[in-house]
């Protein structure tokens, strides 16, 4: 059978508070509700299953693939018949140890089939603003992902991943047709940068770009700005919300990146012959 040339994608705007058990329940059931709309692939946001913050990732750190989370996932995705983002999580790496920001990945029949660890770590420290330090407890991770659907390669990354466009452009080379980012900016970073960022990934590369926040809790350390958003090979936007918790939906239509591809070839214009190794043009 030929594949499909367009499905349905949709990110869940979770409200997620401390409690485990709630976020997992909340999160089943809107991956049921996102399936019965259509869906055929959920993305969950960035820490969706506990609050986030440095001082919680070994609290509530699971392992992969034998936490509660990951049970819980595989079986949504299976109950729902999709293919599941399943945002992030805070991963222990046994018997090392050592805590990741990790994403899981799941098919139709519930098996987990890729794993992102957070490759760039978000350390940032704006004056007066926002200082915010992951590396004090987690790893970064030291590979790109990808995963195969019927419908084409994904690539994954997470949140501060997206300020990297050449994560995304390997992506983009590997044949990928949509980038997805769980991710949590907050009202410093989000206002600025955030549409921006997907809006640029997406014209860099001339595919989709999604991305899932969790819903916005002013009573959290860690206040996410929301705004999950679904975005076109065109650089245009295709869904978004505001800050409460909320489910948004778009098509991903591969004729039309064909068609965007084809009338700016940019894809075939790029000049590796003088650059062909970006960092080793930066030695003297
Ligand atoms: N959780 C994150 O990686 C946040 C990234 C962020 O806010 C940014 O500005 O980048």
């Amino acid at each position: 059978m030929a594949s499909p040339s367009k499905f349905k994608i949709s990110c869940i705007q979770l409200a997620v508070s401390s409690d485990k058990s709630l976020n997992l329940q909340n999160a089943k059931n809107k991956i049921l509700e996102a399936s019965k709309n259509g869906a055929k692939l959920v993305v969950l946001p960035e820490c969706f299953n506990s609050t986030y913050g440095v001082q919680y990732f070994d609290r509530f750190a699971e392992c992969i693939p034998n936490g509660e989370s990951v049970k819980t996932l595989s079986a949504a995705a299976k109950e729902a018949n999709v293919y599941l983002i399943g945002g992030s999580i805070p991963e222990r790496e046994e018997p090392s140890g050592k805590l990741y920001n990790t994403c899981t990945v799941y098919d139709p029949e519930g098996n987990l089939i890729a794993k992102h660890r957070k490759v760039h770590l978000f350390d940032i420290d704006i004056p007066g603003k926002i200082t915010f330090q992951e590396s004090a407890t987690l790893n970064s991770g030291n590979s790109l992902t990808c995963f195969d659907t019927e419908y084409g390669k994904i690539g994954v990354g997470i949140c501060y991943d997206i300020r990297f466009p050449e994560m995304a452009m390997i992506a983009a080379r590997r044949g990928c047709i949509a980038m997805v980012y769980p991710g949590a900016f907050n009202l410093t970073t989000g206002p600025l940068h955030w549409e921006l960022l997907q809006r640029a990934r997406a014209v860099d590369n001339q595919f989709y770009v999604a991305t899932c926040s969790p819903a916005r809790d002013t009573s959290a350390s860690y206040i996410a700005w929301g705004y999950s958003t679904i975005v076109d090979p065109n650089g245009q936007i295709l869904a978004t919300t505001d800050h409460k918790e909320d489910i948004i939906y778009a098509d991903i239509d591969l004729e039309h990146l064909k068609t965007v591809r084809q009338s700016i070839p940019i894809y075939n214009q790029r000049r590796f012959d003088l650059y062909p190794n970006v960092a080793e043009n930066f030695k003297e």
